[in-house]
């Protein structure tokens, strides 16, 4: 559904942040995408949804060839990808159902984004997105008064209210503590299970991100050194996609 065919990504600046990026990603595959800072991780995720445009070679997105996509086109494309985030990008002073009825404005017309009013059929979807990770109950609450756990969630239930065909969570965990980082971890996973959501996962927490995602991709550098089952990541594996460093615990 997603294929990367020699991509490069260079920067305005000159720095060439993807070599040769050759990827295929299946429907409802859990990818854990892991590298030092600065390897290109985030430049990776971010070109699928267009967010970040790719210089060369070919990107295709359920046959859609994305560098062609603008306007109208683009925003229809992109709400078939949800996005998370480290900092989650709730709005702070509304409730949670408005957060994540947020995600419907563009499906309403001027009369009913101004006044607020959303369709009953999207107040529902939005409670079903909050029940299926357990949050319901706060969802009169504004969300500032949540736990970082608990605005994770939230930011969850609003990609999936938009039933997304991809998720791209750009190191979800990297502000929680590792109790709710792996609950977080846990409803990714359900997610991914039940809605057959594909998750390509930017972390740096090598152990939870190889315990849940069942294929590891290994950047260094903007190149791909290792793409295949997490179970199958030992310490080499990790020597090569961090360097030296890995094993002397620098
Ligand atoms: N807009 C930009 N202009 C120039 N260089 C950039 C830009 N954005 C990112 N880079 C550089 O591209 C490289 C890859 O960045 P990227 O954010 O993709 O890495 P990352 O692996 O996600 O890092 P981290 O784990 O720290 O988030 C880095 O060296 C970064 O400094």
């Amino acid at each position: 559904m997603i294929k990367f065919e020699k991509v490069d990504k260079v920067y305005k600046n000159g720095y060439k942040a993807l070599t040769d990026i050759n990827l295929e990603i299946k429907e409802g595959e859990f990818v854990a995408i892991i590298g030092r800072s600065g390897a290109g991780k985030s430049t990776l995720i971010r070109t699928i949804n267009k967010m970040i445009d790719i210089n060369s070679g070919s990107l295709l997105v359920e046959g859609v060839d994305v560098s062609k996509l603008t306007g109208k086109k683009l925003r229809k494309f992109r709400r078939n990808i949800g996005m998370i985030f480290q900092q989650f990008n709730l709005v702070n002073r509304m409730s949670v159902i408005n957060n994540v009825l947020a995600g419907f404005v563009p499906d309403l017309n001027i009369f009913q984004s101004t006044l607020g009013l959303y369709p009953k059929k999207y107040k529902l979807k939005a409670l079903e997105a909050l029940q299926e990770v357990d949050i319901l109950e706060q969802a009169y609450s504004r969300a500032d008064q949540l736990s970082g756990g608990q605005k994770q969630r939230v930011a969850l239930a609003r990609t999936i209210a938009q039933d997304p065909k991809i998720i791209l969570a750009d190191e979800p965990t990297a502000s929680l503590d590792p109790v709710t980082s792996r609950q977080v971890m846990e409803y990714l996973k359900k997610i991914n299970k039940e809605n057959n959501i594909a998750i390509l996962l930017n972390i740096h927490e090598i152990d939870l991100g190889l315990e849940y995602a069942e294929r590891c991709i290994g950047i260094k550098d903007g190149i791909v050194v290792y793409d295949g089952p997490s179970s199958e990541v030992n310490s080499e594996v990790l020597e090569l996609i961090y360097g030296d460093a890995y094993n002397k615990g620098e």
